[in-house]
């Protein structure tokens, strides 16, 4: 204090003002460090008789949770003062809903709910807890501290979910854990879930789950489907045969050929029938790079499906994807070249992430790609790429096939409606497919009433499949460009098949046309390089 004096002195100051404005802020210190000190002293003390379990978004444990609290927590979230209110989706199998809290509209009947409201379908408002809340549960005799944290702030929709609990050991918290796996399990039987790579952060983002697409809905010879099912399934139970042998666990399927014509929708049934989860890559897309593309293939789980979209496209940028290109990469268009990506992947990177030492074992491999002349030999050779299957136009056959999924006959539509899953595969005598089977569950719930597709008997329904089938040139029409008339026409039946003729004439008329505009186009394109 002399010191204060001795330097304050001098210039005039009052001194003792002074000095008392310092005891204030060194007391107010004092106190101010000793109560956190203290706050977080017993914050500690009490953490230490929790046992806490911490669930990331990435990992499958976390969907169980959050499925199998939701019930549980309904009293916490419906007390909470604090709120998210989102219309998104959260968790694996969009499963917000359930962790709403008492919200009016969530008392709408089934039917309400789906109205459509000015041609859009009413979206539905979901109270989420908030993140960095806590909330109490109770769960079989203990209390559980529930708190949702956000994560990657900068990085779209993602919170972590940390429970605690007072208890002596953590048998509680892997009962918790079992019980919640093995509900999420029985629910998703039903489902094939889908993630994406994500090639800014290496990692795998799920991306949804979609409803098992029946094997039969598919309309392909019933022998290149059983052949594909059958090698599959010898396939996942071999692990120790290839073991024995030193064969590398991994199995590649080629699929190519047309666009629209059933390699991706034939991955997503296999999927559902093999109970496999989907993985899927774009090689072509932005930022993808030799290093991103081993870390993703050397994090997919043993037992899953990975799907190499478009093979060819990353190698060959500019390629055009319609049914008349021949594969050959198309004349730089300015504003392809402005175009730069990112993307530096090589094939020798590729074939590396394939069946380098860190790519993962016991994955089945599919390759979709519409210009099988454009991979490099060493891609699609046995080891990498094991079966090949081409998919064509669509055959008479297919189109008959195709008409009798979309229309049910009598016969099929009580059949059908006890086992969906059994019907027979398409063939141009027997099949006939529920309508319901090749649309989302929506449509399928209102099919019957706005829709109301008349059921014809089954030799009617044979007849005009068989018509249909006469007026589609063999080998001409994508199966896709079917699906889309006969979506056209999906409750006219009859005119469906009265109108087919002059649909196949103006698709060619308009293929004809977009042929020259292209054809102008790139020679435009071309002259505007060369200047
Ligand atoms: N053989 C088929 N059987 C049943 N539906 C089919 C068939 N082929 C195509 N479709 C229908 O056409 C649409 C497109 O099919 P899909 O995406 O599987 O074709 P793709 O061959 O993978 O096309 P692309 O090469 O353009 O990716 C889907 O809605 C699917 O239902």
């Amino acid at each position: 204090m002399q010191a204060v004096k001795g330097f304050l002195g001098p210039l005039g100051l009052n001194t003792s003002s002074i000095q008392d404005t310092l005891k204030l802020v060194v007391i107010g210190g004092t106190v101010e460090t000793a109560r956190r000190a203290s706050i977080s002293a017993w914050n500690g003390f009490v953490d230490s008789f929790y046992l806490t379990a911490h669930f990331s978004p990435e990992d499958y444990p976390y969907d169980w949770q959050v499925r199998f609290i939701a019930p549980l927590g309904q009293p916490a979230w419906g007390r909470s003062r604090e709120f998210e209110i989102t219309t998104r989706s959260v968790g694996r199998n969009q499963l917000n809903q359930s962790m709403t809290g008492d919200l009016d509209e969530e008392e709408m009947d089934e039917e309400d709910e789906h109205e459509l409201e000015n041609s859009r379908r009413k979206r539905r408002v979901t109270f989420m807890p908030s993140p960095d809340t806590t909330h109490t549960i109770f769960y079989r005799g203990h209390w559980l501290k529930i708190t949702r944290t956000r994560r990657y702030q900068d990085y779209g929709h993602c919170s972590a979910l940390k429970i605690s609990v007072v208890a002596r050991n953590n048998d509680i918290l892997k009962r918790l854990v079992l019980e919640a796996k093995r509900e999420y399990e029985k629910d998703a039987e039903h489902r094939v879930h889908i993630f994406m790579a994500d090639t800014t952060y290496a990692c795998w983002r799920w991306n949804g789950a979609r409803q098992k697409r029946p094997m039969s809905s598919i309309v392909l010879e019933p022998a290149v489907k059983e052949m594909l099912l059958a090698d599959c399934r010898d396939f996942l139970r071999s692990e120790d045969w290839y073991a024995e042998r030193g064969i590398p666990f991994r199995r590649g399927y080629l699929l190519h050929g047309v666009p629209g014509s059933g390699k991706t929708s034939l991955i997503h049934s296999l999927a559902g029938e093999l109970g496999l989860d989907i993985y899927v890559v774009s090689l072509s897309s932005k930022g993808m790079s030799d290093n991103t593309l081993s870390t993703l293939m050397g994090n997919v789980p043993s037992r899953c499906i990975l799907l190499l979209e478009d093979l060819d496209a990353a190698f060959t940028r500019g390629i055009s994807r319609d049914s008349t290109s021949t594969g050959a990469p198309t004349a730089p268009t300015k504003a392809a070249a402005e175009t730069n990506d990112g993307s530096t992947l090589s094939l020798s990177g590729l074939l590396n992430s394939l069946d380098g030492v860190a790519a993962a074992e016991g994955r089945l491999l599919f390759a979709t790609t519409n210009h099988i002349e454009r991979l490099d030999p060493a891609l699609s050779r046995p080891g990498r790429m094991d079966v090949w299957i081409n998919f064509t136009n669509a055959t008479k056959w297919q189109a008959e096939g195709i008409f009798k999924c979309f229309f049910p006959s009598r016969k099929s539509a009580s059949s059908s409606s006890s086992t969906p899953s059994s019907s027979s595969p398409a063939s141009p005598t027997s099949s006939s497919i529920d309508i319901s089977q090749m649309n989302p569950p929506e449509t399928r719930r209102k099919a019957s009433s706005a829709h109301s597709v008349p059921i014809l008997e089954e030799a009617e329904i044979a007849q005009l499949a068989k018509r249909f089938a006469d007026a589609i040139p063999e080998g001409e029409m994508s199966v896709a460009s079917l699906q889309g008339y006969l979506l056209k026409n999906k409750t006219r039946p009859r005119e469906c098949v009265e109108e087919v003729a002059e649909w196949v004439l103006q698709e060619f008329e308009a293929r004809d046309r977009m042929k020259r505009e292209k054809e102008e186009r790139e020679a435009k394109e071309r002259k505007e390089v060369n200047e």
